[in-house]
């Protein structure tokens, strides 16, 4: 048996670690690491079980103006209830994506009324002028509510209780709205997937779910339980119930395997270390990697290092397990046997799994239940082969991967 490259002074890091959940997970080299990627979010949102100081500074500084800041001629889908004012030269429609320019000089109502008031001659009327827009591709012009044409798909039930629901979440970073009315249910007991468009906030659901952001307004709810109201304790007994495997599978890099997979057990219970070798090695024997124990990270291929950090994702039974793009930069055979092997975990252990891919063919593969989201809201959901045959001009491009179709380059 090899010798143990444990360093019984080593000092753990907390579970878990609030670098493995940024956008750019990393790799410790060791336990005691910092986070190498903060998260800018607004200081009044701390993350009270993380370590604050470095995953989400308190003191971050907003690059866009604070709230009482905003312009009056903010679009409607920036300021839900914008304050009530009257437009020189305003045109017939509102541009749909970029915020009006300084031409739509906002007044007074007041002003505007005595304006009106003392002009006998109506102003001759000056052709709207079209504010720029930016990178979008068949995207309709006309009225903000045009923005939500495509979404109004069937939001199927599963047909069994969710596991997790979001109720009208927004979510807004500075003046950059991800969630925007976001109701979004995921069904227990079933494979879900989020698939949806690159930056459209399916990582930032997944934070949401964990409690690692919180909405701006609305509310995540977990087996029946407000995320947002949890006390510190409940939020930390709560992540006990979620395994989760990151891009990388996110090991401690100067652990080997089996620490790595024992880590959340030795962190979160009282078991002996006789009865957490003999669970670490049934995990690893599951995922296939059960010679491997004594192999460090960076001996591991880039599929062996995700079918390791799903044995640890698994490792306390959770209910619930959330796989931000398992498959990324792993070869189609890879892909497809790790998706093999995620659907046999699930058949064997059940539970609710959320998987975040863009790989259309695992999503054919494994997915009972898809939601897609864009812009803030879910198009459709529903049991994966509806989805599959939806005619839904949206959904079939996005599941087609088709260059044809509402979706552009945003
Ligand atoms: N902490 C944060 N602070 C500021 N902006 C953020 C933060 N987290 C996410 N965002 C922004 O939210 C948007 C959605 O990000 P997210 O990572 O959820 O997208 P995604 O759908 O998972 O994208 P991809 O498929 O490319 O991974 C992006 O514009 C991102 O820059």
């Amino acid at each position: 048996m090899p010798e143990d490259p444990r360093d019984p002074n080593e000092k753990l890091p907390a579970w878990p670690p609030s670098w493995a959940m940024s956008d750019t997970p990393q790799t410790p080299s060791g336990p005691a690491e910092e986070p190498a990627a903060a998260e800018p979010e607004p200081a009044a949102e701390p993350a009270p079980w993380a370590e604050p100081a470095a995953a989400e500074p308190a003191a971050a500084p907003e690059p866009e103006a604070a709230p009482e800041a905003e312009p009056a001629w903010a679009p409607e889908w920036t300021t839900p209830e914008p304050e009530p004012v009257a437009y020189a030269n305003e045109p017939e429609t509102v541009p749909t994506h970029e915020a009006p320019t300084s031409q739509y000089e906002a007044v007074p109502p007041a002003a505007a009324a005595a304006a009106a008031a003392s002009s006998a001659e109506p102003p001759a009327a000056e052709p709207p002028v079209e504010a720029p827009r930016v990178s979008v591709v068949n995207e309709p012009e006309g009225h903000a509510d045009e923005e939500y044409r495509y979404h109004d798909s069937p939001k199927r039930s599963a047909g069994v209780p969710n596991a997790i629901e979001f109720v009208d979440v927004h979510k807004a970073f500075g003046r950059n709205e991800i969630l925007k009315g976001l109701n979004m249910g995921i069904p227990e007991d079933k494979i879900s997937m989020i698939l949806g468009p690159s930056g459209t906030g399916k990582s930032v659901c997944i934070k949401h779910m964990v409690g690692l952001l919180y909405p701006d307004q609305g509310d995540v709810i977990v087996h029946g339980e407000s995320v947002p109201n949890m006390t510190d304790d409940e939020l930390f007994d709560m992540r006990k119930r979620f395994g989760v495997l990151f891009q990388d599978g996110a090991l401690f890099g100067s652990m080997n395997l089996e620490d790595n997979v024992a880590f959340p057990l030795r962190q979160h219970t009282d078991k002996g270390e006789e009865e957490i070798r003999e669970i670490v090695q049934r995990r690893l024997a599951e995922v296939g990697l059960s010679g491997s124990w004594d192999k460090m990270p960076n001996e591991l291929s880039g599929g062996m290092r995700k079918r390791a950090g799903f044995a640890r994702a698994l490792v306390l039974d959770p209910d619930i397990v959330l796989f931000d793009e398992p498959d990324s930069g792993l070869d189609p055979v890879r892909t497809a046997l790790l998706c093999e092997l995620i659907e046999e975990i699930h058949q064997e252990n059940g539970g609710a799994y959320v998987v975040i891919t863009h790989d259309i063919l695992s999503a054919k593969r494994v997915a009972e239940h898809i939601s897609v989201l864009w812009r803030g809201r879910i198009v459709e959901s529903g049991p994966a082969e509806e989805l599959f045959n939806s005619d839904n001009p949206f959904v079939r491009q996005f599941l087609s991967g088709e260059s044809q179709g509402p979706l552009g380059m945003e």
